[in-house]
């Protein structure tokens, strides 16, 4: 069996290698020759799906991508060919929670102000949206929800956008990427959204760069220096418009999701599948490809300020590191050389491919022996010890 893998793809060898050989391949730049004698196809958001892609294949099985987001795989044209298909829902939603969060809390540090006491406007309920919610309420700040299409079978409360934006001084964007329909959220926040932004709010797109209209987003910041943004994803990736970096409080190269755990349960969950297809038994385990955290317990002699609270989040995922990183690469620094045989020639995807460090809170145990309400640490997602 062939099985063609997106190079950036972790723990393929540990997973698959039994199954038959594996060719590990750039995902930006797959051709149809290339694919030509597969027989499984592993890849992640940069591969575009479709009938083009597949063109001079005849014997694909299987299709997966290690991914949440599915607007890169034309599942209609897979389903008429009869490939079975699957992605990874929520694999990596906890990381981008996560991510989030922290986020949240370093604008806190950096503005004087305290995240606990705002309210945070979640669009997008699903998987990442009801990750970062989870972080918020475990820390005691009052959460809004958006999404028009589930809340008639969901029992938690939701508010209309306009509603969501008129009340919310934090915006968090976890919506899929959708061109039709009633709820389409390309471009959601055009120009006339984001200029209605309540005063002083901050504005996080985690989900894909195409939700928010990224030139008007640097005209409406240019008359609105009191937005504060945070963009991990952005239009037109892997280049995106780079007057707009100055303008963005933390930027970083769609990264959010990319927790080692949230990788590794990426590829898990499409091992699981294509052995249910194959219809063998998935024997190996997910916890023992990931290695341990540089130090795995710190003791806590007190309960955690907001400020201890970004530190022991720093000590764990430092999001600053990436920050800095995307601007000395996407600005500044021309010793980074463009990726061989791909379509960016800015360092994007350089960075993507080489983001490998990131752990999320669990791989931290918190001792907090003899200490009362701790328990908001743990729904946060941190481990305890003797938990
Ligand atoms: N930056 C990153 O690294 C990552 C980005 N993503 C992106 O985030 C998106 C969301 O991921 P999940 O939360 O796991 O997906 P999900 O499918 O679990 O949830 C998305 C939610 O958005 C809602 N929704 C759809 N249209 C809407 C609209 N117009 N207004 C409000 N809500 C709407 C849906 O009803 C659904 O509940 C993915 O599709 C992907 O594009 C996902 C993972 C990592
Ligand atoms: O899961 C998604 O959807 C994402 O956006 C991924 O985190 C993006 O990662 P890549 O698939 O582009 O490596």
């Amino acid at each position: 069996m062939k099985i063609l893998a997106d190079e950036n793809m972790p723990y393929v060898e540990q997973l698959f290698g039994d199954l038959g050989t594996i060719e590990a391949v750039n995902g930006r730049t797959l051709t149809p020759q290339q694919i030509k004698d597969a027989d499984v196809l592993l890849v992640r958001s940069v591969t575009k799906v479709d009938q083009a892609l597949l063109s001079l294949n005849t014997g694909l099985k299987f299709v997966g991508s290690a991914t949440i987001g599915t607007d890169h795989i034309d599942q209609n044209y897979l389903a008429s060919k009869g490939i079975p298909f699957t992605n990874a829902p929520g694999c990596n939603a906890t990381a981008v929670g996560e991510f989030a969060f922290i986020a949240m809390l370093e604008l806190a540090k950096r503005f004087g102000t305290k995240l606990k006491g705002k309210v945070v406007g979640i669009v997008g309920a699903g998987n990442t949206g009801s990750a970062v919610a989870k972080c918020l309420e475990a820390y005691g700040v009052e959460v809004l929800l958006n999404d028009p299409l589930i809340e008639a079978d969901d029992p938690r409360e939701f508010v209309s956008l306009e509603e969501l934006i008129a009340r919310a001084n934090v915006i968090s964007l976890h919506v899929p990427l959708t061109k039709d329909g009633a709820h389409k959220t390309w471009y959601l926040f055009d120009e006339q959204r984001l200029q209605s932004l309540m005063p002083d709010v901050w504005l996080l797109n985690c989900c894909r760069g195409e939700v928010i209209d990224n030139r008007a987003l640097i005209k409406v910041k240019r008359r609105r220096p009191d937005i504060k943004l945070v963009l991990d994803v952005w239009e037109g990736e892997p280049d995106p418009m780079l007057e707009l970096v100055p303008y963005v409080e933390l930027a970083t190269p769609h990264i959010a999701g990319y927790s080692l755990e949230g990788k590794a349960r990426g590829t898990y969950m499409l091992y699981q599948k294509l052995m249910a297809v194959l219809g063998l038994d998935a024997d190996k385990s997910m916890t023992s490809l990931l290695p341990a955290l540089w130090s795995q317990q710190v003791s806590l002699d007190e309960l955690p300020s907001e400020k201890a609270l970004l530190q022991l989040s720093r000590f764990v995922y430092d999001l600053r590191d990436d920050d800095e990183l995307f601007r000395q690469t996407m600005l500044d620094d021309s010793s980074i050389k463009p990726l061989e045989n791909s379509a960016n020639n800015n360092g994007f995807d350089l960075m993507r491919k080489n983001h490998k460090h990131r752990r999320e809170f669990s791989a931290l145990k918190l001792a907090t022996a003899g200490q009362s309400d701790v328990d908001w640490l743990f729904k946060l997602g941190f481990s305890g010890v003797g938990r």
